[in-house]
C-alpha cells in the first residue's frame, strides 16, 4: 500500500439495517505464521483461507525472497483462497538479495526477524512510515542473545540490518511486555538453534505460534512456572513437515461488522467461521457484559484452532469496566470497542492500555481525538481510556485522521454508520492491510459507505 499515489478518503453515513450472512477474511496472525512455518517446513503446505491483505502479502514476498516457493492456486469450492508453500527446511533460508519491505506489518517484521536471527544470512528490513516509527528494541534485545547482530536507526527503528547468528546459542527469555510478537520472535529463533529455547510468559497472549509449531511437528512443551507464569520449552532444529492449514476467519476483523450490527437498529447478522481462540475473544465477552445480543453457534475445531459462527442483533448497550488483564485477549479491538462504548448508556473504563501507544498509530490518542471530534467525551488517565457513552447516536460530522492505521479507519467508519451526521476518514488505504473488501462487504450488508465528498455534511 505504500506505493499507492494519493490518499483515498471515505465517508460513512446512516444506511439500512445490516443483515445477512458473511465470512470475514482469514486471520492475519495465523496467516503470517502459516507462510513462515510453511516456508521452513519440508514438503508442501497448502493454506486455505489465507488472508490476502497487504501485511500478509509482504510476508509472502519476504519468504519467497529467502527461497520458499509460494504460489496462489485457484479458490476452493467455498470461494476461500488456496496458497501452496514449498519449504526450504529449518536452517535452509537463503540470503535475500533485496530489502525485505514489511509494509505496515509489525507482526510480519518482528516474527521474520526471529526467523532470520538464527540463519547465517544478512537481511535488510524496512516498512512504511508507520512501521518505521514502531519500537524494534523489544525483539532486538532477545534476538541478540542468540548471537544475531543488528544495525538499526536511532531508537531501534527500521530500516535495520540483521546479521543472523552462524552458531546460535539457546536462550531463556522472560517476556517483559505482554506481546505475542516478542514471544513468537524468540520461539521462531529457537527453531534453528541447537538445544532448548525457553520463553517465560507472565501474561498469556495469543498462542497461534505454539499451536502451529505443534501442528507442523515441532516439540514444544508448556508448563506452569513457580510464579504462575507460562513456561514454553522448544526443542531446536526439528524437521517441520508441510501439510494442510485452514485459516479461520479473523475475530479482529469480524469485530467491525459485528459491532456495526449491534449499533445499527434492527440489524441481524451471522458471521460464519470466525476464529474463537480463547486468547482472542475478550471483545466478545466484553460486548456481552455490555448487554449485546451475541450468540456463538456451531463451535468446532479446524487445524488446531477453535472456530464458530457468531450471530449479532441490534442491542441497547451499557457502559462497562474492562480490567487490564483482559487487554491481551482483545488488544486490537479497543478502537471498535470505544465506538461501541460511545453509543452505550453510561461511562466505560478500559484499563491497562499502554501497548496501544505503539501500534500502527498511537491508538489511545487517535481514539480520544476521533471521538471528541464526533462529539463524544473521551479521555485517558494514565493507561486507562474513559469513554462517556451518549446513550444515543453520537453527533459525528467530523473528518478523522487515520495515520496509516487500519483499525482506526474501520472503527470510525462504523461510527459514521450510526452517528447523526456522516463521518469521513482522510485515507482508507490502510484497510487493505487486514480487511481487503471491507467497503464492498459492508455496503452489501446495507451500510452506506462512499468516496464521494458531497455526502459529508
Ligand atoms: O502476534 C500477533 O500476530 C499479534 C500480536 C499483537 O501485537 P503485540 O505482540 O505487539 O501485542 C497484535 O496487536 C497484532 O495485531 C498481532
Ligand atoms: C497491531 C496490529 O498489527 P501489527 O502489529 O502486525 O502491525 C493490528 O493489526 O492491529
Amino acid at each position: 500500500m505504500i506505493d499507492l499515489p494519493s490518499a483515498h478518503p471515505l465517508s460513512a453515513r446512516r444506511g439500512s439495517p445490516l443483515s445477512g450472512r458473511i465470512r470475514v477474511p482469514g486471520d492475519k496472525s495465523v496467516s503470517h505464521r502459516a507462510l513462515m512455518l510453511g516456508g521452513l517446513a519440508v514438503g508442501r503446505t497448502t493454506i486455505t483461507g489465507l488472508l490476502e491483505g497487504e501485511d500478509v502479502l509482504a510476508t509472502a514476498r519476504a519468504m519467497a525472497l529467502m527461497g520458499a516457493s509460494i504460489a496462489r492456486e485457484d479458490d476452493d469450492a467455498s470461494g476461500a483462497s488456496v496458497w501452496t508453500v514449498d519449504g526450504v527446511g529449518v536452517g535452509g533460508l537463503a540470503e535475500p538479495a533485496e530489502v525485505l519491505d514489511m509494509g505496515n506489518a509489525g507482526t510480519g517484521a518482528r516474527l521474520l526477524m526471529g526467523v532470520v536471527a538464527t540463519h547465517p544470512i544478512t537481511a535488510l528490513f524496512t516498512g512504511d512510515a508507520s512501521l518505521r516509527k514502531r519500537p524494534m528494541g523489544r525483539v532486538i534485545d532477545p534476538l541478540s542473545r542468540f548471537g544475531a547482530t543488528f544495525l538499526a536507526r536511532a531508537g531501534n527503528r527500521l530500516p535495520l540490518a540483521l546479521k543472523g547468528a552462524a552458531e546460535p546459542l539457546p536462550v531463556t527469555y522472560r517476556v517483559p511486555v505482554p506481546s505475542a510478537q516478542v514471544k513468537s520472535a524468540v520461539l521462531l529463533a529457537g527453531l534453528n538453534t541447537p538445544g532448548e529455547t525457553t520463553v517465560i510468559e507472565p501474561v498469556a497472549t495469543r498462542d497461534h505460534t505454539e499451536r502451529m509449531l505443534i501442528h507442523f511437528g515441532a516439540r514444544l512443551v508448556r508448563r506452569q512456572g513457580d510464579d504462575g507464569a507460562d513456561v514454553l520449552v522448544l526443542s531446536g532444529q526439528p524437521e517441520l513437515t508441510g501439510g494442510p492449514v485452514r485459516v479461520p476467519g479473523d475475530p479482529s476483523s469480524a469485530a467491525f461488522p459485528l459491532v456495526a450490527a449491534l449499533l445499527v437498529p434492527e440489524s441481524d447478522l451471522l458471521l460464519e467461521g470466525v476464529g474463537l481462540n480463547p486468547l482472542r475473544t475478550g471483545l466478545f465477552d466484553t460486548l456481552r457484559e455490555m448487554g449485546a445480543d451475541l450468540e456463538v453457534l456451531n463451535v468446532r475445531e479446524e487445524a488446531g484452532e477453535p472456530v464458530g459462527d457468531l450471530r449479532a442483533r441490534a442491542s441497547a448497550l451499557k457502559g462497562v469496566e474492562v480490567p487490564a488483564d483482559r487487554a491481551p485477549s482483545m488488544i486490537d479491538e479497543y478502537p471498535i470497542l470505544a465506538v461501541a462504548a460511545a453509543c452505550a448508556h453510561g461511562t466505560s473504563r478500559f484499563h491497562g492500555l499502554a501497548e496501544l501507544r505503539v501500534k500502527e498509530s498511537d491508538r489511545l490518542a487517535a481514539i480520544v481525538r476521533g471521538l471528541e471530534a464526533c462529539g463524544v467525551e473521551a479521555t485517558t488517565e494514565g493507561d486507562t481510556l474513559i469513554v462517556k457513552g451518549q446513550g444515543e447516536a453520537p453527533q459525528g460530522g467530523a473528518v478523522v485522521q487515520v495515520d496509516l492505521d487500519h483499525r482506526i479507519a474501520m472503527a470510525f467508519l462504523v461510527l459514521g454508520m450510526v452517528s447523526v451526521e456522516p463521518v469521513r476518514i482522510d485515507d482508507g488505504r490502510a484497510i487493505e492491510t487486514s480487511f481487503p473488501g471491507f467497503v464492498d462487504l459492508m455496503t452489501g450488508l446495507g451500510a452506506h459507505l462512499t468516496t464521494e465528498q458531497e455526502t459529508f455534511a
